[in-house]
Parts: structure tokens; C-alpha cells; sequence
């Protein structure tokens, strides 16, 4: 099977270069338009699609990002593996600014935001135990170079758009046990899943959110500042991947790929067939 890898960039990173044969497609979803036209090319010879999540100009917020769109889009595409950047705050000393963690676990305090395809009328439970893919992690942790990158944290997804107050910061540092935070890897990371793509997330380290006895409360400024610096390591990681993966995709040893196996519950005859129409990019595999 071939392997296409998907690039959702998050705060800093609008596009990527050094594609060949780049084109600005875009994406019609029956879930309305993504965030964005999608830069489709080749890197080493391996397909590749950059979304940018908030859209070039950073148009659309944590909330209001169309992530089913997105995720769909990506599907249409071809897409099996998706790596996902984002900008994010720090609860550990030893995570500081500057710093990559590739995220293995998610706390979900999302609340706005539509979070499955499927729902009345064709209704799916997929496991989401362990919601990124190890190998694509691994290849991302590799890739990255140049920059201090920590394998494994909890990334505590928050509906934002404005950041956490202390006792929250506090409350999920100290009681919950969340390693980062930010405001939009919830339910990207889903979706990836029910879409059965593989689903990695390279989380860049722009702040201490506002525990930190030393370093004050969140700053956009300070954010922007530090995200120039990790967007360029960004890219730089984004161009090692094709050649670490290569073109050629197994069935991922995982699962990813085969998530809705099990999943769907409603009874053949009892489905919405509207639902069912939209859902033939991400399940029609199974449906
Ligand atoms: C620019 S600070 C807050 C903003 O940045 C992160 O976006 P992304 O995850 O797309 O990199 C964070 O989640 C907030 O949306
Ligand atoms: N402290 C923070 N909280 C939520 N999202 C963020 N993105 C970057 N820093 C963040």
C-alpha cells in the first residue's frame, strides 16, 4: 500500500516548503470545507498533504477549526498517516520552551467542538486506549534534529480561547498529571482514529502556561516569539520523515488502520442512509 503522510501545522506553521510538484488543492467534505486548501507534493518520494489547522492567516480558532472536515479531506486525499504540530504550553520544568514532546496520551476538557462522524443513525465506539500511533511517533521523534524532542507526555486538550487560570494550570499539573497543554489536538486525534489513520502529535513547547514560580503567567508575545525558532525545527523534522518511513506502508502492527473492525453497533437496516453517505471517505471501508 502506499503511504501518504498528512501534515496538520498549528500556530506558526501555515505551510511547508521543498514539495515536489506542490498544489494548493481544494477539498470538498460533506462535512462543509476544511480549514483550508490542501498542499499536495512529494517529498522524497512520498506523497505528502499540508493542512494548515487555523488556515493561512490563522483565520479559525481552537473551537471553531473544522476538524471533521479536515480529518475527511485528508482521507479523500489518500491520506494514512497524519502528523500533527502544535504549539503548547508546559507544565514540567524539564519541558521548557523550545523543547519537542511527542505526545502518547490525551486528557479531553474539549467541550464545544463536534468530536465523532458518526452519531443517530449509524453509531461506532472505537478504542481510543492508545490514541497515537507508536511507529509513527518513533518516526517522528527520530526525524526530529536539532532540538531537545521528549518521547511520551499527557497533553491536556482545553477549549480555550483564552488560556488557564491558576488553580486550573495548577489543577492539572499537580492532580491530573498532564505533561503539556493546548487547544486543539481534541478531537483531532479521534477523528484521526475513526477515520482508521494513523495519528501522531509533535507538541512544541512555547510556554509554562502560568504555574511557574519564576516564570509568570502566559504571554501571546512570548508565544510568538519562541514560535518562529520552533516552527523552522518543525519544518526541518516534517522534511527527514518521508525518507525515514519510505513510500511502501504495511498494515500498521497497531491497529490504526483497522479500527472500525468492531466498531460500528447500529444494525444494517436500521442506518441513516444520509449518515451513511457521509461517512464514505472515513468508513466506507467497513459500511
Ligand atoms: C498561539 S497560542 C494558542 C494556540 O496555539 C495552539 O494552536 P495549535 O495547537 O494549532 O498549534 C493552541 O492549541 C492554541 O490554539
Ligand atoms: N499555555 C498554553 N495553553 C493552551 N494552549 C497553548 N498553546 C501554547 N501555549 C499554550
Amino acid at each position: 500500500m502506499e503511504r501518504v503522510i498528512g501534515v496538520i501545522g498549528g500556530s506558526g506553521l501555515y505551510e511547508i516548503d521543498g514539495l515536489e510538484g506542490a498544489d494548493w488543492v481544494t477539498v470538498e467534505t460533506p462535512w462543509g470545507p476544511p480549514s483550508d486548501a490542501i498542499l499536495t507534493g512529494r517529498l522524497d518520494g512520498v506523497r505528502m498533504a499540508f493542512l494548515p489547522r487555523h488556515g493561512r492567516g490563522h483565520v479559525h480558532s481552537p473551537s471553531s477549526v473544522p476538524y471533521r472536515a479536515n480529518i475527511d479531506a485528508l482521507k479523500r486525499l489518500g491520506v494514512t498517516d497524519i502528523v500533527s504540530v502544535s504549539a503548547c504550553g508546559s507544565f514540567r520544568e524539564e519541558l521548557a520552551p523550545g523543547d519537542f514532546v511527542i505526545i502518547d496520551q490525551f486528557i479531553d476538557r474539549a467541550f464545544a467542538r463536534e468530536k465523532s462522524f458518526f452519531g443517530t443513525g449509524c453509531v461506532a465506539h472505537v478504542s481510543l486506549a492508545h490514541p497515537t500511533c507508536p511507529d509513527l511517533s518513533r518516526a517522528c521523534f527520530e526525524a526530529a534534529e536539532g532540538v531537545t524532542v521528549h518521547m511520551g507526555g499527557t497533553y491536556l486538550a482545553m477549549e480555550g480561547p483564552q488560556f488557564s487560570t491558576l488553580a486550573e494550570s495548577r489543577l492539572y499539573r499537580e492532580q491530573w498529571g498532564a505533561d503539556v497543554i493546548g487547544m486543539t489536538n481534541m478531537p483531532e486525534a479521534k477523528l484521526a482514529r475513526e477515520a482508521e489513520i494513523c495519528y501522531a502529535s509533535v507538541a512544541m513547547v512555547t510556554d509554562y502556561d502560568s504555574w511557574h514560580p519564576h516564570h509568570g503567567e502566559v504571554d501571546i508575545s512570548d508565544i510568538i516569539a519562541i514560535l518562529g525558532a520552533n516552527a523552522n525545527h518543525a519544518r526541518a523534522l516534517v522534511a527527514r520523515l518521508p525518507a525515514l518511513v519510505g513510500a511502501a506502508r504495511a498494515p500498521c502492527p497497531h491497529g490504526c488502520d483497522h479500527a472500525l473492525d468492531h466498531a460500528i453497533m447500529t444494525a444494517p437496516e436500521r442506518r441513516d442512509p444520509d449518515l451513511v453517505a457521509r461517512l464514505d471517505a472515513v468508513a466506507g471501508r467497513v459500511l
